[in-house]
């Protein structure tokens, strides 16, 4: 199987965590269009979702689901997205789609957080992926000076705004041994709007696509 049926085989499992009925959390990435393909076949059970990036909103509202403001529902039983990485206590890191910002939002407001990729994502040390961080433009030399500091090699996603009109780093180098310390530290930095790791909200559970079926993770 390629990646790309991996992550359908994930996408597909997912449907088995969903509740009978409410809202959903929906995130973004070709992991997560797989599912919203996957939704169309039982979206009449569900009052609509919350979406985490325009693209995703558009794909939803293609399949005839409705899309609501966050501010508008309370909390949310489950949030499903996929991942760039996730580390064995399923910290993640997130953002290759630059869609961070609002999916750390959405997450945060779940209950569970439903994780799916394909199994080359898992790693032990997270930080090969490079890590993207959500920036106000106005900060983009301060923060990469910043972020240098902490040992990474900030480079600049040149002809990418992201859905809140702000810009992305993506670090590279990184060898994240400490992924809460590292959130709370980059996103201590003035101008940052949103890092990639989620280590604070890590996932509930990981679904994995594999040659053997899909895996499910618990957190370590
Ligand atoms: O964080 C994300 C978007 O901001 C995605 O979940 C992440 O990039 C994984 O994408 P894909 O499912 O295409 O592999």
């Amino acid at each position: 199987m390629n990646q790309d049926e991996l992550k359908r085989q994930a996408a597909q499992a997912a449907l088995e965590y969903l509740p009978d009925s409410g809202v959903l959390g929906i995130g973004t990435g070709s992991t997560v269009n797989h599912f919203i393909d996957f939704l169309a076949d039982v979206k009449n059970r569900f009052e609509g979702a919350v979406s985490s990036s325009e693209a995703s909103t558009e794909r939803l509202k293609a399949i005839g689901m409705q899309v609501f403001d966050l501010n508008a529902v309370g909390e949310l039983e489950i949030y499903v997205d996929g991942a760039d990485e996730s580390n064995h206590s399923l910290h993640l890191i997130k953002g290759g789609g630059g869609a961070l910002t609002r999916e750390k939002i959405i997450a945060a407001a779940s209950k569970k957080f439903v994780c799916i990729a394909d199994e080359s994502k898992l790693v032990h040390v997270m930080g090969k992926f490079p890590l993207p961080v959500e920036v106000i433009p106005m900060a983009r030399s301060y923060v990469a000076r910043e972020l240098v500091k902490l040992g990474g090699t900030p480079v600049w996603r040149e002809n990418f705004i992201t859905d809140n009109g702000n810009i992305i780093l993506d670090v590279q180098n990184l060898e994240i041994m400490e992924p809460v310390k590292l959130e709370t530290q980059i996103n201590q930095i003035a101008g940052v709007v949103t890092v990639g790791i989620f280590g604070h909200r890590p996932a509930d559970v990981l679904i994995l696509g594999s040659e053997s079926g899909p895996k499910t993770i618990l957190p370590e």
